[in-house]
């Protein structure tokens, strides 16, 4: 997959831009601080995943003193053409494929397949478990519309159920409704999370010992409130007959697929708790490569990957292995505030980027 024009209007510090890239070649976008190069890979990014990487606000990404932004794509896919396009105003997303409107982010989000590595992903391990279930719905929406209607059907029922739990006068059957749905979905959910953990982490575990020095193992548990056995939905049925007088007293669901989390381990203890930076980093790089690996094996084409910043943050050792790794048919985007002086074995372009404008240069 390779993003082959990318436009951008009032997004950031971009008032217009419009730019050519080369197909499964290296970009490296190199700049001084704050000139946009993150802006520009956040609207690739933004094309993909309909959300920002750095915020929950859709609203910053407009440029200061402007009502709107829109960021376009042509993008080829499987040897097609794609054109995106999303305007974002105060109010709302609009979205458009080949200049018709697209009404539900599930036909949308993954047509664009853009994996991102940023210093910030190592929060993965230390942040708050919303942030781990997002990364595994995220990637699972990409890769299938279904798992993203089952999982807004999911918060829609979760939301019904709470309403009626608020209510003084508790309808009973009308929560009992609810929460037999509740069951037929999550059972689906937890088995997907599960599965696509697992086949994650086989890619991850091969490819750790490239980025670590140690012989370390690398592992991670799908947490969830019941055994994930074929017996899930009866566990599910018992754990909430248990919990039911509680919920009534506090008025909302205390068990779910919402509260799930992920528990990642380095030696079969927690990463948050024994691993150093670097080997939380040479996680992280194993499972993003995976990502890319498992994108590939299911879709036929790698996805664009975004590199933002990291490889002042790597070892040489280690920036030697990722060059090493990156699959050759990958569009690649890296950004950096110095020009890297290695040996890359493949095509690279080089772009100036300076306050919101990209030029393309010799080295
Ligand atoms: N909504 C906005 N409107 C206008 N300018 C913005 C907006 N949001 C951010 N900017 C500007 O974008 C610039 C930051 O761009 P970006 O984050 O891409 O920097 P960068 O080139 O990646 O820098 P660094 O190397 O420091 O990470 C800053 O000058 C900031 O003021």
């Amino acid at each position: 997959m390779n993003v082959e024009k990318l436009t951008c209007f009032h997004f950031r510090n971009y008032e217009t831009m419009s730019f050519s890239f080369v197909p499964k070649c290296i970009h490296f976008l190199y700049g001084k601080n704050a000139q946009g190069k993150t802006n520009l890979i956040e609207a690739i990014y933004f094309l993909s995943h309909l959300r920002s990487f750095r915020t929950n606000q859709m609203d910053s990404m407009i440029m200061h003193g402007c009502n709107e932004f829109c960021v376009q794509a042509i993008v080829e896919s499987n040897h097609r053409k794609e054109e995106l396009k999303v305007i974002v105003d105060h109010q709302k997303k609009h979205l458009f494929r080949f200049q018709n409107p697209v009404k539900k982010y599930s036909d949308f989000i993954g047509i664009e397949n853009a994996i991102l590595f940023c210093p910030d992903d190592l929060s993965l391990f230390t942040s708050s478990p919303k942030n781990r279930r997002r990364f595994i719905d995220m990637e699972l929406m990409k890769l299938s519309r279904t798992y993203t209607s089952t999982l807004s059907s999911y918060q829609k029922l979760l939301k019904q159920r709470n309403q009626a739990l608020k209510q003084s006068n508790i309808d009973e059957c009308l929560v009992q409704i609810y929460l037999d749905q509740m069951i037929e979905v999550q059972s689906v959910i937890i088995k997907q999370r599960n599965e696509f953990l697992n086949s994650l982490m086989n890619k991850a575990r091969e490819l750790y010992p490239f980025f670590s020095n140690e012989k370390e193992e690398i592992g991670a548990k799908y947490m969830t409130f019941i055994p994930i056995d074929p017996d899930m939905k009866s566990h599910m049925k018992e754990a909430y007959d248990k919990v039911f007088e509680k919920e009534k007293r506090y008025h909302q669901t205390l068990i779910g697929i919402h509260r799930d989390d992920i528990l990642f381990e380095l030696n079969e203890n927690p990463v948050c708790e024994v691993a150093s930076q670097g080997q939380k980093r040479s996680f992280v790089l194993a499972l993003k490569l995976g990502l890319a690996q498992i994108i590939y094996e299911k879709s036929g084409q790698y996805p664009i990957l975004l590199l933002d910043d990291v490889f002042s943050e790597l070892d040489d050792f280690r920036k030697r292995q990722l060059i090493e790794k990156l699959p050759r048919d990958m569009q690649i985007f890296i950004t950096t505030t110095e020009r890297l002086n290695i040996n890359w074995n493949r095509e690279v372009r080089f772009y100036d980027i300076e306050k919101g404008r990209i030029k393309e240069v010799l080295k």
